[in-house]
């Protein structure tokens, strides 16, 4: 059967139909997904070649490097009221957005922003850096007009009726929280957490915490299996402090996504780092949970002092699963099957009971992790097969 195409090349495909042989100056102000950055780079070498424009100011926005022609002077000047900010929340036609200079706007977004995004909805989303121009400035409110959405990276989406819903952009760590009892660690969950990581291309951390309920060597194989796969695992306890300055050195400057079961100590964690931090986050995914928003809505909270970091929440990333993904697609996103896969007799194998099946005689010889391999198999049989 054959493979989805990897989404990034989805978005450059349409990106390239949409656009041929008719980039203007607006086009190219549109959000761009990390992905979009080749195709926008071709774009800037057609506009080039065929001699149109003033090129300076596209590339400034939309951030693609490129040696400035002598003209950037003008563009300097023309954004200079431009302020640098990140989006906090979006909701539509409201966005609160936080200024690097630390005040807080209410911003709408330029049409033509709206106007090309694909069907209206995730021109901007949470965690977006954006550029904005101050519209009005009262003792009792801020508000501002978005220009710019710079290109993204780290994207948490989700997929319904053939379109992406993008929940969080820009999330350079998912952390993943389990913890060591109560309740018990459970490495499948862990597996398929790392799957979806993969799947949008995030940088997971896996967390094992209340490491105080148990004896810390009782967790080394399990450490061992990850870290031999190039994952970074943290022990903590949020209950003894048990790593938290390590936590909050991997929180610092960044913006962190926290998914894990209920229970497993995220808010206390985050209240470890920072006192009352797990009450606003909890009090957010409730404000989801009612309803009030709609559940893909989210919100970047900033942690306090200088560029300590920022974290996102909603239940869509604290419950954070696997999207759309189909059975053929699971063993190229598990680092330790994937070297294996080309080697099968069949080129559709599903390593579960092919002859033939080279994945199968590395767990047979020890090269895969059984326990990976089982996980593998259950989330096959149980849930993509049936
Ligand atoms: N022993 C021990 N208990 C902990 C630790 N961290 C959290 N707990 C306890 O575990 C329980 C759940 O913690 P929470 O922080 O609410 O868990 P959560 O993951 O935020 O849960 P949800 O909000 O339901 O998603 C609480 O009773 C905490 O006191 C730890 O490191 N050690
Ligand atoms: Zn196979």
């Amino acid at each position: 059967m054959a493979r989805k195409k990897p989404k990034s090349n989805q978005s450059r495909v349409s990106f390239r139909k949409r656009h041929q042989g008719r980039v203007r100056d607006s086009d190219l102000t549109r959000q761009f997904n990390a992905g979009d950055q080749e195709s926008l780079a071709d774009a800037v070498k057609h506009e080039r070649v065929s001699g149109k424009g003033d090129l300076t100011r596209k590339r400034t926005v939309v951030g693609v490097k490129a040696d400035a022609p002598a003209s950037a002077d003008t563009t300097e000047s023309n954004d200079a009221a431009l302020i640098s900010g990140r989006v906090l929340r979006a909701h539509g036609l409201h966005n609160t957005v936080l200024a690097d200079d630390g005040r807080t706007f209410e911003c709408s977004i330029r049409q033509v922003l709206k106007s090309l995004s694909i069907d209206g909805r995730g021109t901007v989303v949470a965690g977006d850096r954006v550029q904005f121009r101050s519209e009005s400035e009262t003792e009792s409110e801020l508000t501002g007009m978005i220009e710019f959405v710079a290109p993204r990276h780290g994207i948490i989406s989700r997929q319904s009726r053939g379109q992406q819903h993008i929940i969080a952009a820009n999330v350079d760590h998912l952390l993943i929280v389990t913890s060591a009892a109560e309740p018990t660690l459970k490495p499948a969950l862990i597996d398929r957490f790392l799957l979806s990581a993969e799947q949008c291309g995030l940088n997971p951390v896996v967390i094992i915490n209340k490491c105080d309920l148990v004896d810390p060597a009782s967790l080394q194989p399990i450490l061992g299996v990850y870290a031999s796969l190039g994952y970074r695992v943290l022990l903590t306890s949020a209950d003894r402090g048990t790593n938290i300055d390590y936590l909050k050195e991997l929180l610092k400057g960044k913006q962190t996504a926290l998914s894990g079961q209920s229970g497993v100590g995220k808010s206390s964690l985050l209240n470890a780092v920072q006192p009352g931090l797990g009450l606003a986050v909890s009090e957010v995914s409730k404000d989801n949970q009612k309803g009030r928003h709609t559940t893909t809505t989210s919100t970047l909270i900033p942690l306090q002092g200088e560029d300590a970091g920022w974290v996102f929440d909603t239940p869509g990333i604290r419950q954070f699963q696997l999207w759309d993904i189909t059975a053929e697609e699971v063993a190229g996103l598990m680092p330790d099957l994937r070297p294996h896969v080309g080697a099968c007799r069949y080129a559709n194998c599903l390593h579960l009971s092919e002859d033939d099946c080279a994945v199968k005689d590395a767990v047979a010889d020890g090269r895969i992790d059984a326990r990976r391999y089982d996980s593998y198999c259950h989330l096959l049989e149980n849930d993509l097969l049936i």
